[in-house]
């Protein structure tokens, strides 16, 4: 086989080795397959050849969808059809490598499986929920031009075979850039399209007439090269996206522009006066700012420079120099950042049941829709019968209804691992974040097979040695020990950077993932990822991780000071909160980001850090994700540089390690990947059987997994012994094992057996379809019959008086030609023939006349008595019987020639075309009503 038709790495010829595997795939990528299956896992490599595509629903709507990705979703959808179960879609990989670029191409297929395609109103606001989210997520780094700043879930949810909803969940925004975009990187996408989307009128009314990337301190520290007529075009898709979200776009800009006016606000401390005094450079920003957020100069002034402190239940005011407060305008410029992102997720999310503009699911799916039920009510007659009392079993059958019908179709896309200079305290977050990804992989790819064959005494013939991820994660996140919990102990006890250092560096001193970067320094640390090593620099990790505003800031906001609407509502529940109570201000610190209100009822302090908030963004996330059945698609970059199909040995091989390819291949072409229990197995392959031989009881389930198992050999044992002569070099294990409680498959032989189950679904399908058309055809054939001797015998008529000459048929409008794969083949031709006593050389007999005719709901016998719509014959005849219009004549049955009727008149018999004559109901005509 060449290596470009190689769509599955497992029938990788000869010894699966790393050099092997990259040959082959670097085979495929130059013949443009960018997609590869190691087994059910999809590899994608990024060939770069659509860089600058804005990633959004709608930008992505002309590119080909590919086969593979097809099939992942596909597989989703029928899995959730089938089973009830969830189903996520698993996108890693690190920065660059294509996740989003996939996912979008994943939820415009799964919309058109489940979702009713791109035409739906689900659809269409869930493409302006990306579009606008995009812009507001997205960023310039140094790896990727449209790197995504927010990880999310997309839950799609199917009930009663149809869409029900859509839900975004996202996880985690990176704040900091907001206010401080790295080096060579840049802010979020939304500001650049902004300003250059934003009409002079617009402009001026956003206070940002004089103002360019060039001279906002938020843009110009970054990298301000600009595409200024794709920014402006993206930013008029992104205004009208904004329109059919319900937002009004007034308001979402007004807050954009107050951050970026925020960031040309400096305090500096006033040379020469007392402490408690600082002054303000960019009073003119600061009016336009105070303007925009519709509150008074002197307040938010005043919320920005002055704290209140509870000092013994005592309040004390200060003023804070002019670090605290520039510090200060930076969280406000955070915290209305990421609220009104947060708030633009909930207005996408609340969009409820989507009627009848949903679509539903397509016929692949309907018989899975019946699944459903079926499962929900084989969990309901098991409960039934071993539950005693009804109220249990009631519950049972509801919880088992839900299970059915409730079941998810989640797309998740989270950030990639990145390795930026200097590494802050949000890029160990996002690492964390790919570090738990790849342990959630480990776990469902590995982990799981190799304890289970050894809990069950099963020997494989290969032994995979992962990498287990575990140490690092510890490192990071345990409970008491962990970096981050540590920085949490640190944040309370109000200690230094150094301390914090100094204290990580004893604790771990022998942990082999953390290590001291050269030259060293007090404030950096390097840990060792499973996908490389990263070096921190700690100097901010405090203050990002306190992650708080004021309360004096926060009150400048309450609807008594603000005439803004939109600004009071994303601080709402703080406000609340805070003037539950009648002192406010009062010394309280709130978290920058949203923070919800039961949250806030707890006490006075915030309830959490930046990182705890992580914690439980991505304790809340695997959750989910423990409960739905996995499909991963692994992403790789083919090179560093985002250029266009350059395929970098180096690049795509260093991610291989990390991303533990060569191990999943071995596992996959040798191991015993897969695993079913006896029912479920038997359940699924049992067609695979003679029918005779299942026993189809509970107690017996291991002897029909046997019975399965073996006719399985034998369609095996007579495949190979076709393929002989083929000689396949590939080393793929089709193998399984019994184990105590359930049967191990490889993935060749579970392929084998998929193959062997559609294809005996297949032909079933096809054997009733055909009979079932067989008896239609035969049922309809006398009128059918009729009605072609008719128009033949008319055309004829027409041939014979030197008219047009008979008109070829023509096909009948919009009937697609004949699908090649729905042919019914020749064998179950023969075989329905036989079945119902056909000859296959000459068309089924045609039944005689009747000897009746119908009329309305009523059988009317013969003779008839009938009248001449028109003169018959119109020439004159042959013997000069003629029967002129209007006359009356008697019927006296059905003649042997088609659509003629036979009259007698004037002791001649004629045989008259039966649109000639009308029936007359009378007296004497009654019939029988049927
Ligand atoms: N299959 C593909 N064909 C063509 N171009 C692609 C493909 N996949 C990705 N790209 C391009 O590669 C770049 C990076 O892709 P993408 O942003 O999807 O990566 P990512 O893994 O989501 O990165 P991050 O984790 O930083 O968000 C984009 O410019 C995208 O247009």
């Amino acid at each position: 086989m060449a290596p470009t038709d190689l769509d599955d790495l497992i029938h990788l010829p000869g010894p699966l080795t790393e050099d092997a595997v990259l040959r082959a795939l670097q085979a495929r990528f130059a013949a443009n397959h960018h997609y590869t299956n190691i087994g059910p896992i999809l590899l994608s490599l990024n060939p770069f050849n659509d860089v600058g595509n804005p990633l959004t629903l709608s930008s992505t709507r002309g590119i080909p969808l590919n086969p593979k990705l097809v099939r992942v979703v596909q597989d989703a959808v029928r899995q959730q059809s089938e089973t009830g179960y969830p189903q996520a879609i698993i996108l890693s990989g690190g920065s660059g490598s294509g996740k989003t670029y996939t996912s979008m191409l994943l939820l415009r297929q799964l919309f058109h499986v489940a979702g009713g395609g791109p035409e739906t109103d689900a659809f269409k606001h869930l493409a302006a929920a990306f579009t606008v989210l995009r812009s507001l997520g997205s960023a310039k780094t140094n790896t990727n031009a449209e790197s995504s700043r927010i990880g999310h879930f997309i839950e799609v949810q199917v009930t009663d075979g149809a869409l029900y909803r859509t839900k975004i969940h996202c996880y985690f925004l990176n704040q900091t850039r907001v206010v401080r975009p790295a080096k060579n990187e840049k802010n979020y996408h939304i500001f650049y399209q902004m300003l250059a989307g934003l009409s002079p009128d617009e402009r001026m009314k956003l206070n940002l007439d004089n103002y360019s990337i060039h001279n906002l301190n938020y843009l110009r520290h970054g990298d301000t090269c600009q595409d200024e007529a794709e920014d402006a075009a993206r930013f008029q898709s992104w205004k009208a996206c904004l329109g059919v979200l319900g937002i009004p776009f007034m308001d979402v800009v007004r807050v954009l522009a107050a951050i970026l006016l925020l960031g040309n606000v400096t305090f500096v401390d006033k040379q020469g006066a007392p402490a408690t005094e600082v002054a303000v450079e960019g009073d003119a920003e600061l009016a336009a700012v105070a303007s925009l957020l519709g509150v008074p100069v002197g307040a938010l002034c005043r919320g920005l420079t002055i704290r209140t402190h509870n000092v013994r239940g005592q309040l004390i005011k200060s003023v804070c120099d002019a670090n605290m407060s520039n510090m200060t305008r930076d969280s406000l410029a955070k915290a209305l950042y990421c609220r009104t992102v947060a708030t633009i997720v909930r207005r996408a999310n609340s969009l409820k049941r989507l009627g009848s503009t949903s679509g539903t699911l397509s016929s692949d799916s309907n018989e899975s829709v019946h699944n459903q039920a079926e499962v929900a009510s084989q969990h309901a007659s098991t409960v039934g019968t071993a539950g005693s009392k009804s109220s249990k079993s009631m519950a049972a059958l509801n919880n088992a209804v839900r299970h059915a019908t409730d079941g998810f179709i989640g797309i998740l896309d989270m950030f990639g691992f990145e390795d930026p200079q200097p590494s802050q305290l949000e890029h160990l977050c996002i690492n964390l974040c790919s570090e738990t990804m790849q342990h959630f992989y480990n776990t469902h790819i590995f982990k799981s097979s190799i304890e289970s064959c050894r809990e069950e005494g099963i020997r494989s013939d290969v032994e995979v040695d992962y990498l287990d991820n575990v140490p690092c994660i510890d490192l990071v996140s345990s409970l008491r020990t962990g970096l981050l919990s540590m920085l949490d102990v640190e944040c309370t006890v109000r200690g230094t950077v150094e301390s914090y250092i100094q204290k990580v560096k004893v604790q771990h001193k022998s942990n082999s993932r953390l290590y001291e970067p050269r030259p060293l320094e007090a404030r950096t640390f390097g840990i060792h990822h499973y996908a490389g090593r990263v070096v921190y620099d700690a100097s901010d990790f405090l203050d990002t991780n306190r992650d708080v505003v004021p309360d004096d800031l926060v009150a400048v906001f309450h609807k008594h000071s603000s005439n803004f609407g939109f600004a009071t509502h994303l601080f709402g529940s703080e406000l609340k909160a805070l003037f539950a109570r009648d002192t406010a201000p009062r010394g309280l610190s709130f978290r920058i980001s949203p923070t919800s209100h039961t949250d806030l009822q707890n006490g006075d302090e915030p309830v959490s850090t930046l990182t705890q908030d992580f914690h439980t963004r991505l304790d809340n996330l695997l959750r989910t994700l423990v409960h739905a059945k996995p499909h991963f698609v692994r992403c790789v970059r083919t090179n560093w540089c985002e250029a266009v199909a350059q395929f970098e040995r180096a690049a795509v091989m260093q991610q291989f390690r990390s991303l533990q390819v060569l191990e999943t291949v071995n596992l996959m072409a040798g191991g015993f990947p897969h695993r079913f229990r006896f029912k479920v197995f038997n359940a699924r392959y049992r067609l695979l059987a003679p029918f005779k031989r299942l026993r189809r009881s509970d107690d017996r389930v291991l002897e029909d997994s046997h019975t399965i198992l073996q006719s399985f050999a034998l369609a095996q044992q007579s495949d190979q012994a076709k393929e002989s002569s083929a000689c396949s070099t590939s080393s793929v294990s089709t193998s399984w094992a019994t184990g105590k409680r359930h049967i191990f498959l490889s993935e060749g032989a579970r392929q084998q057996l998929e193959e062997m189950r559609n294809s005996k679904r297949h032909d079933s399908a096809v054997l009733i379809q055909s009979t079932w058309r067989g008896w239609h055809l035969r049922m309809r054939w006398p009128a059918l019959r009729r009605t072609l001797e008719m128009q033949l015998a008319n055309c004829v008529t027409k041939n014979n008086a030197g008219t047009a000459s008979r008109p070829r048929p023509q096909p009948i409008a919009g009937t697609p030609p004949p699908d090649a794969a729905e042919k019914c083949d020749h064998k179950m031709i023969q075989q329905t023939c036989s079945l119902f006593g056909l000859d296959l050389e000459r068309p089924p007999p045609v039944p005689p006349s009747r000897s009746y005719t119908v009329t309305g709901n009523t059988k009317l016998g013969y003779p008839q008595t009938r009248l001449m719509k028109m003169a018959f014959p119109e020439d004159g005849g042959v013997d000069n019987v003629v029967l002129p219009k209007g006359e009356s004549v008697v019927v006296v049955g059905a003649s042997h020639r088609r659509g003629h009727l036979v009259v007698e008149h004037s002791n001649c018999t004629l045989h008259v075309p039966f649109q000639y004559l009308e029936l007359k109901a009378t007296q004497q005509q009654r019939g029988v009503s049927i």
